[in-house]
């Protein structure tokens, strides 16, 4: 079993990312700006949208924090993404998901310019994404598909197993696998909560992938030897023995599926690293003009 380590990718890309802001910086007198909107007070959000920012800091972006209150009416939140979109100093917006339920995510997502959606949540960039044109692709496929090139991992012509179908993971990642591109060029079979016997696909994945927020879904037993794993499950649990007094366990059975793996991302130090590369790289690109005239 070989690790995909996210923190030695990510700390890499890193460095290039800097690389690349430094100059931005010293052509054109600005930094890349990213803003996040946070609503609410859920434990996870705002530890991850903290890293965001962390990491924006430690690359030379600029980078904004917009808090809200739970009890924000959807007519405030809207407002003020149309306020960020037309500010020239941003390069991206996000909008921490998921929302309180009063507020419509498809109506936030939407709302945001799409030359501005770094998350490339938008119709528009998934529809780019989908026909192969330039577009932001959503923060956490997209740094998957970075770690799989960093390692050299074949795609061409295997089958890719994708478990989820969410807008923000599942979905794009299923797109991208099947584009022809490097990653890329998979077979690929989408499995979800109305899927009778995943074990069965499962079982015949060259890559698998599984995003769908249960600890320790997929056991040994439903992964063939020499499979690819990687696992975007990121599920919370309360815990005594760790300084934040949380323990984070993925949806893969780590220590028994990685016995049968050729390649296998942990948790934590695995995808969700890489997320933030992603998320950094489509800001960078915006701050380019590079996607968007
Ligand atoms: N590492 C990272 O950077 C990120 C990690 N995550 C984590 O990844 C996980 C998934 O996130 P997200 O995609 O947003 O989750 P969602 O809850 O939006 O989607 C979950 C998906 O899994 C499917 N599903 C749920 N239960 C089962 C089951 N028993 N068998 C088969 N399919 C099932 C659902 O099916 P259906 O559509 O039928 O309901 C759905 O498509 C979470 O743990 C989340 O925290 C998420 C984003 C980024
Ligand atoms: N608009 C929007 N965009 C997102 O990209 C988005 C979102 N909403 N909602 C929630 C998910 C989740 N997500 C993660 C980001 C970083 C880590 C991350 O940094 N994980 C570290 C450690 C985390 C820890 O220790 O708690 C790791 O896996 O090693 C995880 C998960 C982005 N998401």
């Amino acid at each position: 079993m070989q690790l995909l380590d996210g923190k030695y990718v990510s700390e890499k890309l890193k460095g290039e990312i800097a690389e690349a802001a430094a100059k931005i910086l010293a052509e054109t007198g600005r930094k890349p700006h990213l803003v996040a909107v946070l609503v609410g007070h859920d434990g996870g959000s705002e530890t991850y949208v903290a890293s965001k920012i962390k990491n924006c800091e430690a690359v030379g972006f600029k980078s904004t924090l917009v808090r809200y209150e739970s009890d924000v009416t959807e007519e405030e939140l809207l407002g003020k993404v149309a306020e960020l979109n037309t500010d020239a100093d941003i390069d991206g917006i996000i909008v921490q998901l998921p929302l309180p339920k009063h507020i419509d995510p498809e109506k936030v997502t939407e709302k945001i310019d799409h030359r501005k959606d770094v998350d490339g949540f938008h119709p528009v960039n998934l529809g780019r994404m989908q026909r192969n044109l330039p577009s932001f692709i959503p923060a956490t496929p997209y740094g998957i598909t970075l770690m799989l090139k960093e390692y050299g991992v074949e795609t061409a012509g295997k089958h890719c197993v994708v478990v989820g179908r969410s807008n923000i993971v599942g979905s794009p990642m299923s797109i991208l696998m099947a584009r022809n591109t490097t990653p890329g060029n998979c077979t690929v079979t989408i499995c979800h909560s109305r899927t009778p016997d995943i074990k069965k696909f499962t079982l015949d994945a060259d890559i698998l992938i599984v995003a769908i927020g249960k600890k320790n879904f997929i056991t040994a037993d439903m992964v063939k030897e020499g499979v690819v794993v990687v696992d975007v499950g990121m599920n919370r649990e309360t815990s005594t023995t760790t300084k934040s007094g949380f323990k984070l366990y993925g949806d893969v059975d780590f220590e028994n599926v990685s016995k049968k793996a050729s390649w296998i991302t942990p948790v934590p130090g695995g995808v969700g690293l890489m997320t933030i590369i992603g998320l950094l790289k489509n800001t960078l690109a915006s701050a380019n003009k590079e996607v968007y005239k």
